[in-house]
Parts: C-alpha cells; sequence; structure tokens
C-alpha cells in the first residue's frame, strides 16, 4: 500500500486536528443542567477517548490473559469454529505476509473465535466486547482487508472511530497491514478534509463527516458498501449526536452488508446501541478476569500532615528495595509538588497528569515502563488499563474520593491493581492524614471486607518485615 494513498495532506490533518478539538469544545458546552448551568457530559467522552488513545499508544504487546471467551452463535446448530492459526483461515497470499510481517505467528484468543465468523462464508454481522489491547482492531482491518478488491476504485468498506485521533491509529493498522496491496487507498472522512473525489476503497471516519460523504456530499455509495465496521462503541456512545448518526448510516447500508461493532466495555447503554447497529448478530465477549485483592498486601500510614506523610514516603524508601513504584495524588499540585521533593532527595521521578498531551503521556508511561524512571507520580489519569510489570508499589499519597468526597472503591481497586498483577505479589500503602481519611479508609476496608493493616514507619523492622 502507498503512502501517497493517504487521502490527507498533511495541512489538511491538522485542519481537521484543529477544528476537531474545536468540535469538542462546542459540544462540551451544549448541555446546560436543570438550573441553566452548561453541563459537561462530553468531559467524560473526552477521557474515555484519551485512554482509550492512550492506550493504542502505549500498547505493542496483546494484553497477557487466560479469559474464557464467551460465544453466542446466531445459528446455534451451525458448529463452533475457532482457529489456532492464521494458516487455517485460507487468507488471500497478501494478506497473510501483512499479518506475518507485523510480527504476529498466531491469533489471540478473540481473534481465534471472532475471525472464523468474520471471515465466513457468507460473512456474519458480529458484537465483539474484550478489553483494550486483546487485538480487536487487528481483527476488523483483517476482515475488511480480506473483503476489499483494490481494482474497485470506490469506497467498499467503512469504519466508524470517535474520533479523528483514533481513527488515525486504525488508519496505521491497515496500512501495516495492508502493505501488499498496492492499489488499496484508505481517506479520512473528518471535519476539514477537503476531500472532493473519492476513489478509495476505505473509509475511516466520524459520524457526522461519514454521514456528509454519503448523503449530503455522496462522496460515498453507501449501497456500495460490503463491511462496516463500527469501533469503540463504548467511546461513541458518550459523545452527543454519534449514536444517531451512526444509525442513520448504518440504515443507509445495503441489508448484505457485513456489521460488525466492537466496544472495551459492555455496559447496557452499549449494548442497546450495539442491538441497534447490528442485525442478527453473533456475540463474543472475552469474560474478563475479576480482579482481586488477594495477592496485595495492604496497609495504611497514619501521619498528621503533607510533610508528614512525604516523610512516611522517604522512611519506605530507605527500608526497603522497591523496583518501581506508583505514586496516587489528588491533585496536579500535589503531585508535582511530590514530583519535585522526591526529585530532590535523589530519585529518578516521572511525573504524569492529565493537563499533558495524549503523546506525552504515552512517551512518559513508555519510558517507565522501560525502567528509566522508578517511580512515577501521578493523579487519576493513569489509574486505568496501564500495566507495567515491575510495579512492586502503589502509594496511595491521597485516598482515592469522588466528586462527592465518598470513597471511590473502583478506583482504589484499579489504583492498586497497577501491583501484583498475574499473580505476583504486590504492596499498597494508604496515606492517612486526618479523621476523614481514616473514616474513607474504614469504608474502603469495609467495601472489600479486606482488612487494611496499620503500618508504623518509623519502625524499620516493621517494614523490612512486610516487605519480606
Ligand atoms: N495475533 C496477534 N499476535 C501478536 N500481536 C498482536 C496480534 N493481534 C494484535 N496484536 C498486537 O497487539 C496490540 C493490541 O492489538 P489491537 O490494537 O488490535 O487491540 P485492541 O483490542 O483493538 O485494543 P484497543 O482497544 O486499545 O484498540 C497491537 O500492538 C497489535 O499490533
Amino acid at each position: 500500500m502507498a503512502t501517497d494513498s493517504w487521502a490527507l495532506a498533511v495541512d489538511e490533518q491538522e485542519a481537521a486536528a484543529e477544528s476537531l478539538s474545536n468540535l469538542h469544545l462546542k459540544e462540551e458546552k451544549i448541555k446546560p443542567d436543570a438550573n441553566g448551568n452548561l453541563k459537561t457530559n462530553v468531559i467524560s467522552f473526552k477521557d474515555r477517548a484519551a485512554q482509550s488513545l492512550l492506550n493504542k499508544l502505549i500498547r505493542s504487546n496483546l494484553v497477557d490473559n487466560t479469559n474464557q471467551v464467551e460465544v453466542l452463535q446466531r445459528d446455534p446448530n451451525s458448529p463452533l469454529y475457532s482457529v489456532k492459526s492464521f494458516e487455517e483461515l485460507r487468507l488471500k497470499p497478501q494478506l497473510l505476509q501483512g499479518v506475518y510481517a507485523m510480527g504476529f505467528n498466531r491469533p489471540s484468543k478473540i481473534q481465534e473465535n471472532a475471525l472464523p465468523l468474520m471471515l465466513a462464508e457468507p460473512p456474519q454481522n458480529l458484537i465483539a466486547q474484550s478489553q483494550s489491547g486483546t487485538g480487536k482492531t487487528a481483527a476488523f482491518v483483517l476482515a475488511m482487508l480480506s473483503q476489499v478488491e483494490p481494482a474497485n476504485k470506490y469506497p467498499q468498506c467503512l469504519c466508524l472511530s470517535p474520533t479523528y485521533e483514533l481513527a488515525l491509529q486504525t488508519g496505521k493498522v491497515i496500512e501495516q497491514m495492508g502493505k501488499f496491496y498496492p492499489e488499496l487507498k484508505l481517506a479520512y472522512a473528518v471535519r476539514g478534509n477537503k476531500c472532493e473525489y473519492v476513489n478509495v476503497q476505505i473509509v475511516i471516519g466520524t459520524p457526522g463527516t461519514v454521514l456528509d460523504w454519503c448523503s449530503k456530499l455522496k462522496f460515498i455509495d453507501p449501497k456500495k458498501i460490503k463491511v462496516f465496521v463500527l469501533d469503540e462503541a463504548d467511546v461513541m456512545i458518550a459523545t452527543q449526536g454519534h449514536q444517531d448518526q451512526s444509525i442513520r448510516i448504518q440504515r443507509m447500508l445495503p441489508r448484505n452488508c457485513q456489521m460488525l461493532l466492537f466496544s472495551a466495555t459492555f455496559e447496557d447503554s452499549v449494548w442497546k446501541f450495539a442491538q441497534k447497529v447490528v442485525p442478527d448478530p453473533n456475540i463474543i465477549k472475552l469474560k474478563r478476569e475479576e480482579e482481586t485483592l488477594d495477592t496485595i498486601k495492604q496497609y495504611y500510614v497514619l501521619c498528621s500532615s503533607r510533610d508528614e506523610k512525604f516523610q512516611a514516603l522517604c522512611n519506605l524508601y530507605g527500608a526497603i528495595t522497591i523496583a518501581q513504584a506508583m505514586i496516587f495524588c489528588h491533585t496536579r499540585k500535589t503531585a508535582s509538588w511530590l514530583a519535585a521533593e522526591l526529585s530532590k532527595e535523589g530519585h529518578q521521578v516521572a511525573l504524569l497528569s492529565g493537563e499533558m498531551m495524549v503523546e506525552q503521556r504515552a512517551a512518559v508511561i513508555e519510558r517507565f515502563r522501560e525502567g528509566k524512571e522508578k517511580v512515577l507520580v501521578t493523579t487519576n489519569v493513569c489509574a486505568r488499563g496501564i500495566d507495567v510489570e515491575q510495579v512492586s508499589v502503589v502509594i496511595n499519597f491521597d485516598l482515592p474520593v469522588d466528586k462527592d468526597g465518598n470513597p471511590d472503591n473502583e478506583t482504589y481497586l484499579h489504583r492498586i491493581g497497577r501491583t501484583g498483577r498475574f499473580g505476583k505479589r504486590g504492596l499498597a500503602v494508604n496515606m492517612v492524614d486526618s479523621k476523614h481519611s481514616m473514616n474513607i479508609l474504614n469504608r474502603i476496608q469495609e467495601h472489600f471486607n479486606k482488612k487494611i493493616e496499620r503500618l508504623d514507619t518509623d519502625d524499620l523492622d516493621e517494614i523490612e518485615k512486610i516487605a519480606n
């Protein structure tokens, strides 16, 4: 696949990115609440989209999982196929070459089951849910590429992404996997792309612009689409209008068009939306392994001020060898202060917080993962989805609370789940500095029905004991 096939010139890409971020700003102001205040339901969309992009940018390997796959076939009487190798899929030779060139030796768990369904004759519809990094993108790109006919110079595959940046990530996978198809071209249907005539076989875009390209502008003839993919459905539905636009696009497609929908999570709202987009679906769910706290030893340290918490942290570092640690703070201000203080003490510290660009965040996490820094100080931004195997200690410098000041149990689980991964033992230390935070800690203990022991960080023997 030639690089000049990218239908968007760099300045156009920048214009598109800019108009897209303007769009977000506008959308943030859309909804006034009961008191007439402008509300921010799109903020959460931005967070989700950013988290998703971040996952893609830092993910170079499949998530290691031993989870169970649940497959619900549309026709329960047909035998359940799964494949253990890409050869079994009888892919076109140039596609198999593309798969190998990406370094894939065998299908991932979700691919084992999804690919035979997606590549069946006639192709089947699918709703698939599995966590980030399990190989969903690679799976649907394979499905699109196996159906596309490069000799036909019109759009045949259509993929909806929630943001331009996420669309670009998918485009990169198509470009890599399709590199042995010299005639293949793809275009981005995003705001600001002034594409006038689409002689490409694959279009990836955000719902509003794709809808314009299909209806008003007629760049795409929806009746000729053979594969329709809706990616990141959970992120998609968090933004105003995307659901309706996606459904309107879906209704223009021919009956025999293959419909595929992917999502990392599957709340009720996602499920309802999925059913509207994908008729007669096969359903694949990768059952998420329950995160448990069983392999993590949890302690709390009683302090009376921020400085005392810092001192307790230093004592901990003085007493035990910590391979890598993640320290969570409630605000960016505390996080920057703490990172600076730890640096003064001679620690190699990385600071990660929400105001950084997604690419910057990905770079910080990558360096931490490579062990270039030993301590990562952060706010909640990276509590989820980031696996750094060497993290042996998680410190809650501030306990996680929600916006009403109540314990945020889910965040607690995600935070301390950064250690003790894949059955390894981990250590979590909570800093308590007031009656209020003691109360939060007690409620967290009750919630998980798990005792959090007190630790005296002035007692070196005691610290050494817990570390062993
Ligand atoms: N069969 C495979 N063998 C080895 N690596 C793979 C395989 N399939 C995908 N990968 C790689 O694993 C990583 C995650 O895959 P992919 O992006 O497809 O997952 P995803 O489920 O779509 O994740 P996300 O929800 O973050 O988009 C990528 O770096 C991809 O190149």
